[in-house]
């Protein structure tokens, strides 16, 4: 345990410049000897809060020091982010930023919670008028105990850090998974729950229990015209305690014919699962009753995009007044370093905005901006491969592979019957006679008029 007596006063680049420099090595080092008594190393959990100093700046700058000897080794992250209407630090969104930008690319996947919401939870289900810190680190710690429950005990599904990546992040940098977890109920209540498998699913998917507020109203001016609704892109649901296979697909087929429960298309399985046997345990005297069997939902949701518009909204409204910026350059941190992660933050929002227009089937988005759509993100995972191909039956696998190698040179005009972009082209083909063509076509999108007397033409 490494501690000190110096905080980094909020300030992000503080922790990551100034005060973070005099203790790093101190630090990387005790780092490096856990590890060297580890028999077995999968890779790092770091958990931290993104509104201080210490916890954004610090930890972007440790993980940039560790960043060349274990670039390898999978990294997860469980992140406390600025709550869309209660804050404590002025600056909260300023820190957010910046860390997010500096560990985007040392992360692979980043569970992200927000205290307001934990509160919530808190209030409305363990009956805690006014939660503490205490109250709701336990929460969490029960979330986390069953997302590392599988390395530490046996189990008939099994699921290692590393396959929680290839699951759930289906897109480069779209690696924000929400939580939840079930059943959340209270010592003195716990006589009176009916506890099922399909019941504590189900409660997992209801946004009210998810641990981060995606359901703050977008005020006006925020986001025109833009209205976010949740789709889930992928989920891991890991089961602990008493839980059969049979229950947890009579959980999942329930949840997928829940209509107000909506999952985008071109994930045919959607769902990753874990079980294990272990029951889970509470801590004696807390609030949480002990239960024989729990779930953790973590899933890859376009809802997430929505605490990002309210966290960019608050940064451009003190950025452009340059507000607190001279205690940032104060601490060593230049102007284009504060712009530029405001872009890369920007674009972030801006790409999952983008994947919720291209699969809301209403959408009316202009045909160039679905082809942009098509080019920057669907197309570079069509050509190169993508990790949930993983998941799908053998017999798609290769129908998608062979329409990829469709010799499309041979007829520039047309394109197959069937083909894995349908669900795209018919989003793109917005008007009659326009159609897309597929991603082989000597790395241009075509656009083309339909012949009436192609045969592989609809
Ligand atoms: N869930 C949870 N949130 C916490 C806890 N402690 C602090 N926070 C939140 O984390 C954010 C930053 O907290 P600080 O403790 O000020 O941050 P720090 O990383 O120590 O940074 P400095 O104080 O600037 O060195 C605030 O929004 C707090 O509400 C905790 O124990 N649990």
């Amino acid at each position: 345990m490494v501690t000190g007596k110096e905080d980094a006063a909020n300030n992000f680049a503080r922790g990551a410049c100034s005060v973070g420099l005099e203790v790093v090595n101190f630090v990387t080092d005790s780092i490096r000897q856990i590890l060297e008594s580890c028999d077995s190393f999968q890779g790092f959990m770091v958990f931290h809060s993104v509104g201080g100093g210490t916890g954004s700046g610090f930890t972007a700058f440790v993980l940039d020091d560790m960043l060349e000897e274990h670039g390898k080794k999978c990294k997860l992250e469980v992140a406390i982010y600025p709550a869309p209407e209660i804050s404590t630090v002025v600056v909260e969104p300023y820190n957010a930023v910046f860390s997010t930008h500096a560990t985007m690319d040392h992360f692979n996947v980043s569970f992200i919670a927000d205290n307001e919401a934990l509160y919530r939870i808190c209030q409305n289900h363990l009956d805690i008028d006014s939660p503490t810190y205490k109250n709701i680190n336990r929460l969490v710690a029960q979330a986390i105990s069953t997302i590392t429950s599988s390395i530490r005990f046996g189990g008939p599904l099994n699921v290692d850090l590393q396959e929680f990546q290839t699951n759930l992040v289906p897109y480069p940098k779209i690696h924000f998974p929400l939580m939840a977890y079930a059943p959340v109920i209270s010592a003195k209540n716990a006589s009176h729950e009916a506890l099922t498998v399909v019941s504590m699913t189900r409660s997992c998917f209801e946004p009210q229990n998810h641990m981060i507020n995606v359901n703050a109203p977008v005020r006006k001016g925020w986001l025109p015209g833009d209205r976010i609704l949740g789709q889930y892109i992928a989920c891991c649901l890991l089961y602990r305690g008493n839980v059969v296979p049979k229950e947890v697909n009579a959980a999942i087929s329930f949840i997928k014919n829940n209509r107000s429960i909506r999952f985008v298309s071109w994930s045919p399985t959607g769902f990753k699962v874990g079980i294990n046997q272990q029951r889970p345990v509470e801590v004696p005297g807390g609030d949480l009753a002990g239960v024989d069997k729990c779930v953790c939902l973590l899933a890859n949701t376009t809802s997430v995009a929505k605490a990002w518009t309210v966290l960019n909204h608050k940064f451009d409204l003190m950025f452009d007044k340059m507000a607190f910026v001279h205690w940032y350059e104060a601490e060593g941190m230049e102007l284009m370093e504060m712009e530029d992660a405001r872009l890369k933050r920007q674009e972030t929002a801006r790409r999952f905005r983008l994947l919720q227009h291209l699969l809301d089937k209403r959408s009316k988005l202009p045909l160039n901006y679905k082809r942009l759509i098509y080019l920057t993100i669907i197309r570079p995972i069509w050509t190169y491969g993508v990790e949930l191909w993983g998941s799908t039956k053998p017999s798609n696998s290769s129908r998608i592979q062979s329409l990829q190698s469709f010799p499309t040179a041979k007829r520039p005009r047309c394109r197959p019957k069937r083909s894995p972009s349908d669900a795209v082209e018919r989003e793109v083909q917005g008007s009659p006679g326009v159609m897309l063509f597929p991603p082989q076509l000597e790395g241009q999108v075509w656009f083309g008029v339909l012949s009436p007397d192609c045969k592989y033409c609809i």
